[in-house]
């Protein structure tokens, strides 16, 4: 499946329009001039396999505590994103909230890493801010009506890395699910294996796109649309040609007391709302316990 693209550098209506007609139609979309430095990236890659490639037990030093927190590592095996499937095969260093001075400096690899990766995070939302923006105006609410609910707190910088692991039936790289928040920024390398199911229920390969983010909309972005924008199911396959892939997410979460409530503007006169208001903070941990407490109650295949 071939994502559209949406091209930042085509000016603020165009790029509105082409924003909303892909999220309306997939879900997903492939977004040109979203204002990453490549070389920004490519050193973000670098760290990341830096760090994946580094000797278990000092990966262990930074693993991941709880889903409240959201912060550190999990090896291979330690969550199910489909909760009812089995664990995924992919490892994860996930870097929540990084801007308001609360992770201890002990909880980075390095200082240099914890500096450029909060660097980096930065940089993702700035550029996650233009789309908020460009989203606003075509969902008819003040300007930065997203961006107010969006100062950080639920927002996490995720790095992934799928091992070149024998295929193992049954067993993904990640399980299929549906991503949590707002929207999600999806930068990966051109292994492929990213998968979305489409509106027929087939599972379709996304090509990757050279010089493009892929973004795709979450739980709470299709609630305060009325089912608008699809919140699609998506999975990524594992490596079985010895191959590595690496990717990195950047999920645009509303902050915890958001209330996520249907837009008048994405009502037609007479329409009733699909969803109910929800709080931002209770949806987003509810998923995150799902797809972590999966892994205590169930014994390891
Ligand atoms: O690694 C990928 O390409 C997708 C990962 C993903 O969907 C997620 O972490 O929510
Ligand atoms: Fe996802």
């Amino acid at each position: 499946m071939e994502l559209t693209v949406v091209d930042l550098a085509t000016g603020r209506d165009p790029a509105a329009r082409a924003l909303d007609r892909a999220l309306a139609e997939t879900g997903f979309a492939a977004v040109r001039n979203l204002g990453i430095d490549a070389g920004t990236l490519e050193r973000a890659f670098d760290e990341a396999a830096g760090f994946f490639h580094a000797d278990p037990s000092f990966k262990a030093r930074f693993a991941y505590r709880s889903a409240a927190e959201n912060f550190g590592y999990q090896a291979p095996g330690e969550e199910y994103l489909d909760p009812a499937g089995s664990p995924d095969l992919k490892e994860t260093l996930t870097l929540r909230n990084l801007l308001h001075g609360t992770i201890a400096p002990e909880r980075w690899p390095s200082a240099a890493f914890g500096a450029f990766m909060t660097a980096f995070y930065r940089d993702c939302l700035a550029a996650a801010y233009r789309l908020l923006r460009l989203l606003a105006t075509v969902l008819d609410v003040p300007e930065d009506f997203f961006v107010h609910c969006h100062r950080g707190e639920n927002v996490t910088l995720r790095l992934l890395h799928y091992p070149p692991l024998p295929a193992d039936a049954g067993q993904l790289g990640a399980g299929a699910h549906t991503d949590y928040g707002m929207l999600t920024l999806l930068f990966q390398d051109n292994a492929g294996g990213l998968e979305v199911r489409d509106a027929g229920g087939t599972w379709q390969p996304v090509t990757p796109v050279a010089d493009t983010v892929v973004i795709n909309a979450g739980d709470l972005l299709e609630r305060w649309t009325n089912g608008r924008y699809r919140s699609t199911w998506h999975r990524v396959q594992p490596r079985s040609d010895g191959r590595e892939r690496f990717s990195i997410a950047f999920f645009v979460d509303p902050d915890s007391a958001t209330r996520v409530k249907v837009l008048p503007g994405c009502l037609a006169a007479g329409e009733a709302a699909r969803f109910a208001p929800i709080t931002a903070g209770e949806h987003v941990q509810e998923r995150l316990q799902r797809s972590h407490e999966a892994a205590v109650r169930r014994p390891r295949p």
